[in-house]
């Protein structure tokens, strides 16, 4: 069983506190979305959580071995990183970039394996992108570019995934169709922790919330027992009716 455990993670710059005492495991099985607002934090804790960059104080663990001790290729064999802003180096074609997913397996760029194949062709086919395949990857729309990174992470097939707004430029179709992806992934016996804006889409596939503000966790439990009028304007400021997991954004609260 794969498991990311961050324990008691902070991270300061000279002049600020991004990060406090934050806590949180994510394992295989569940469906995990953070939550938070603009400059809460995620991404930060995110990518200590990651060992992308070095907390102040407290540690990760992957599989419980410290994150900073891991080679980025072990690291990503654990746990597939989707970052909120995905630079392309270079303008390669659509199945190319998927095929960087396999560079975990170690694969060979142009002479992929059967197996890498596969996994290239299986995750194109799951994002809708199969009529891309020979585009290049600098000529796609938003919402297509967003669905190759979404395949890419698909292509490594490592047992976490970690994504950060993946579905963010997505058109509604594509947000269901990706979240399904997810959702399907977890289901398979993967774990996965994904950063959401849309609380509805969040409500529909989570199996847990962490909930976010000015760099510290402040709640963490399921849907039905976290998500509330309250919590929503602590959190995000607005005012909002929730019945069950159906929420209503009316405005913001000031
Ligand atoms: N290296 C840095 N130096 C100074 N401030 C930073 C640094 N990195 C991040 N920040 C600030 O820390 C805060 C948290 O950033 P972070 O990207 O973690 O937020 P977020 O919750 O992911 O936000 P968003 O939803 O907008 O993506 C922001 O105010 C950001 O400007």
């Amino acid at each position: 069983m794969s498991k990311l455990h961050a324990q008691n993670l902070s991270y300061n710059t000279k002049t600020a506190s991004l990060l406090e005492d934050a806590s949180f495991t994510l394992q295989q099985g569940e469906l995990v979305v953070l939550l938070g607002p603009n400059g809460a934090g995620k991404s930060t804790l995110l990518r200590a959580a990651l060992g992308l960059i070095k907390p102040s104080a407290g540690c990760a663990t992957l599989n419980d071995i410290d994150v900073q001790q891991l080679s980025p290729i072990e690291r990503a064999r654990g746990v597939s990183y989707l970052p909120q802003i995905r630079p392309l180096a270079w303008p390669n074609n659509v199945k190319d970039v998927i095929a960087l997913g396999r560079f975990s397996h170690g694969a060979n760029m142009g002479n992929l394996s059967e197996t890498d194949e596969h996994a290239v062709n299986q995750a194109l086919d799951a994002c809708d992108l199969e009529h891309l395949t020979h585009r290049n990857a600098d000529t796609l729309s938003g919402g297509e570019l967003a669905r190759v990174h979404c395949a890419r992470i698909f292509a490594a097939q490592a047992p976490l995934v970690i994504a950060d707004e993946p579905v963010a430029a997505l058109d509604p179709r594509h947000q269901f169709r990706v979240m399904d992806l997810f959702s399907e992934y977890v289901k398979r016996g993967n774990g996965a922790l994904i950063v959401l804006h849309d609380i509805n889409l969040a409500a529909r596939y989570a199996d847990r919330f962490i909930w976010m503000k000015d760099g510290k966790i402040s709640a963490d439990g399921p849907p039905l027992e976290t998500l509330s009028e309250a919590r929503l304007e602590d959190i995000y400021g607005v005012n909002s009716k929730v019945d069950g997991l159906n929420v209503t954004i009316e405005g913001a609260a000031d």
